[in-house]
Parts: structure tokens; C-alpha cells; sequence
């Protein structure tokens, strides 16, 4: 999935937090979004996940804009984008593998349920989920509840991955299994967006960094707007 971000601009409360964004993501590459707490990380992750809509520019997913997609073409959109939030998006009062059978019951209904329920069993097996697939998830610890975001996101073969502070939250045991999954997954052509200043994504697996300032140093339209560099 290719990502494009054309002169995206967005204020929040009337506080300019991003200004004059352009990023061309190939599919396949990946793109690490950078800046210090309060830089907009969040609300450009929300942006190109389309749960807000930036007050100027727009998203193009393989060069067709989000905001122009016929109804078709916004259901692939979001069937083929595994989103991951910064604090787990589970629904608390259902189990774990209810809330797992949530996107394969809306994008893969022609599945049956013993299909759905295998390929959850799957998926929880790879990330060591099993034992919690009858707790609702508001039980779950926060690392735990973030392996099930993950694991929610994969169970769907998505071809781009947004995230939002991966390697957060867990173990360091974890933090490498993340780090060498991202890294298959971009082996196998999976596009990835990640929002996290950690220095190993950098080095091992960032395409394109977009650093971008805190709203105070922004002027919207000036030549401070935030570009995404290559990396070595
Ligand atoms: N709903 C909102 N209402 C008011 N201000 C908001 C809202 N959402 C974000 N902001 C403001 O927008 C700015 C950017 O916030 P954002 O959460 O995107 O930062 P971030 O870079 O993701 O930070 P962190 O690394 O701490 O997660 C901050 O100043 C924040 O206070």
C-alpha cells in the first residue's frame, strides 16, 4: 500500500500542530514519525488512519484520496490497514476472542466461524494469548493489552501498518520480538508507519524519518514545516 501525506496542515483548539506535511511512502517502506511529546505524533497517526480529517492537505492510499474513495474502495482501505493505538482500543466487556472475531466478522464474513475462530486460536498461540481468550480484556495487564492490539492488527494480513509507540508498554523480551516482527513484516512488502523516537527503529528498519517540532516552534506555511528525510 502506497501512502502519500500531500501538504497536510492541522490545528487543534486553534493551536497549529502540523504544518505543510508531505510524505511519499512506497509500498513496502517504512516510515517512522519522530518528535518530542506534544509534536502531534498522535494526531498525524489519527490523521492517516482517517479518524480525523486534516483541516488542509489530504491522504492519498495508492494515490487516491481517502476523502474521495468510493464506498468499495474506503472498505479495502480498512480492511487492508492494520491500525495499532498507543493505549489498547479493546472493548472491555468483551473476552479476548470476541473482541479478535470483531474485524474478521466485519471484512472476512465469508469465513465461517470455526475459520475465524481457528485463525484466532492462531494468532493467539504466536503471541502467547491463549490462556486469555475467555477474560474480558479489561482484565488484561497493559502489555498484554497491547500484544492483543497487535495481534488484533496481524490477524487481518494488513498490507500497511500504522502504530502508534510500538515497543512501549512491554517487556524487553518483547520489545525485540516486536522489533524482528516489523522487520518480517516489511521483508513480505507490508508498509509500515510507526510514531516512536526509539533509536533501534531508526537504525534497523526506518526508510523515511519525519521529525516533527513542538506546535511553538510551527509557522504555518514557513519553511520550519516538518519533511520527511531518508535514512541511511
Ligand atoms: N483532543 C485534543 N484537544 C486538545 N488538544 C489536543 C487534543 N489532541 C491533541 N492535542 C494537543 O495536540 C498536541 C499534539 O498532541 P499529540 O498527542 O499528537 O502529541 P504526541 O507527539 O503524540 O505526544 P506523545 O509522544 O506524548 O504521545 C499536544 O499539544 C496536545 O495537547
Amino acid at each position: 500500500m502506497k501512502i502519500t501525506l500531500k501538504d497536510i496542515s492541522h490545528s487543534v483548539a486553534e493551536q497549529p500542530i502540523l504544518a505543510n506535511i508531505n510524505v511519499t511512502l512506497e509500498s513496502g517502506q517504512c516510515l517512522l514519525i519522530t518528535g518530542r511529546s506534544g509534536s502531534g505524533k498522535s494526531v498525524l497517526f489519527s490523521i492517516i488512519c482517517d479518524i480525523t480529517r486534516p483541516l488542509q492537505g489530504s491522504v492519498l492510499i495508492d494515490d487516491v484520496d481517502i476523502a474521495a474513495m468510493t464506498a468499495l474502495q474506503y472498505a479495502r482501505f480498512r480492511r487492508d490497514l492494520g491500525v495499532i493505538f498507543q493505549v489498547s482500543a479493546l472493548i472491555s466487556n468483551l473476552t479476548l476472542e470476541e473482541n479478535l472475531l470483531l474485524p474478521l466478522n466485519r471484512h472476512h464474513s465469508r469465513l465461517s466461524q470455526e475459520e475465524k475462530q481457528q485463525k484466532v486460536r492462531e494468532i493467539c498461540q504466536q503471541f502467547g494469548l491463549t490462556q486469555y481468550l475467555d477474560q474480558r480484556t479489561d482484565r488484561l495487564s497493559s502489555g498484554l493489552a497491547s500484544l492483543a492490539g497487535l495481534a488484533r492488527a496481524l490477524l487481518m494480513e494488513p498490507k500497511a501498518l500504522i502504530w502508534d509507540a510500538p515497543m512501549a508498554q512491554v517487556d524487553r523480551a518483547w520489545c525485540r520480538h516486536e522489533l524482528e516482527l516489523l522487520k518480517q513484516l516489511k521483508e513480505k512488502g507490508t508498509t509500515l508507519v510507526l510514531c516512536s523516537n526509539r533509536q533501534e527503529l531508526i537504525t534497523s528498519l526506518a526508510d523515511q524519518q519525519l521529525h516533527l517540532g513542538l506546535p511553538d516552534e510551527l509557522t504555518l506555511g514557513s519553511e520550519h514545516a516538518a519533511q520527511a528525510q531518508k535514512c541511511q
